[in-house]
């Protein structure tokens, strides 16, 4: 999606440097990074106008930004949608300086996979790695996204694949529940999590992933659900900012629920 074509939606993109009116010291800000294709502009769009919009223009690197409501606190979230990464022959990541900039910039990240391209996922932990060299110390708040979870049929990352894979950026819990069980609404996220369509005819498996490094409360958990043939996925994520971050006085907290209906 083109930053110009973003008028259509109830989001204003906004200078990558901007002078905004937001509160000083009450500013959030999130980079989306992951491959080509993975969707990251598709989560944005669906987080911040709770649309799905099919077709996006290959992205250049848009800024969005919302304010938000946080323990009674409002805040300014800024997100940055970023141009794709991709691996090279040797696995290495192939990295824009602009996707560098942003990483500098940002203090938290959503790693977005597709479950359908198993490439994608192989790009995350090099990425990772990535983010920490240029983040050195400290701990760098964390959400993956296993996205495109509607295209079972097309899956190429296994579920178990995307929890080692969370389990590898953190020190995570993983727990696996049965749909029906209270895994919604927890004190692990943001309680806006996912409509469910009325039928039952499936059982389907939650998984939330709650990650705790040191004392800080990085919280991270997704959850998929599927209903026959009225079919809904969503993935949901949430976070709170690192101890650092509270430390410096940024924040003291900072969640984001991301949730992505079913386009089929
Ligand atoms: N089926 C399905 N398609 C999706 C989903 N999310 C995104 N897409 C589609 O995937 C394509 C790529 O989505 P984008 O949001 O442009 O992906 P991107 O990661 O921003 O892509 P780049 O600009 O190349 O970095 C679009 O055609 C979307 O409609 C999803 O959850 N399910």
């Amino acid at each position: 999606m083109s930053s110009g074509g973003s008028g259509n939606f109830l989001l204003v993109p906004i200078p990558e440097y901007p002078l905004l009116d937001c509160v000083p010291n009450k500013t959030v800000k999130i980079a989306v990074l992951g491959a080509s294709s993975v969707g990251k502009t598709a989560l944005i769009v669906r987080f911040l106008t709770k649309r799905f919009i099919g077709d996006y223009e290959a992205n250049t690197g848009a800024l969005y930004s919302r304010k938000v409501t946080l323990d009674v606190e409002e805040v300014s979230l800024q997100i940055q949608d970023t141009p794709c990464v991709s691996l090279q022959d040797d696995e290495g990541l192939y990295c824009q300086e602009q996707i560098n900039r942003s990483i500098y910039w940002a203090d938290g990240y959503v790693f977005v996979f597709s479950i359908t391209d198993h490439s994608s996922y192989r790009t995350i932990q090099p990425l990772y790695q990535h983010v920490r060299r240029i983040h050195p110390s400290g701990n760098i708040p964390v959400i993956l996204v296993g996205n495109k979870s509607d295209l079972l049929r097309a899956r190429q990352v296994p579920a178990e694949e995307g929890e080692t894979l969370a389990a590898s950026l953190g020190d995570p819990i993983v727990r696996l529940r049965e749909r029906g069980e209270a895994s919604r609404g927890t004190a692990l996220g943001p309680t806006q999590v996912s409509e469910h369509a009325g039928a039952e005819e499936e059982v389907q498996t939650s998984a939330v992933v709650q990650s705790q490094i040191g004392h800080d409360a990085l919280t991270k958990w997704y959850e998929r659900t599927e209903t026959g043939s009225n079919r809904r996925d969503a993935i949901c994520a949430g976070w709170k900012t690192s101890r650092e971050m509270r430390r410096n006085g940024l924040l003291r907290r900072c969640s984001l629920v991301i949730w992505q209906s079913a386009i089929s």
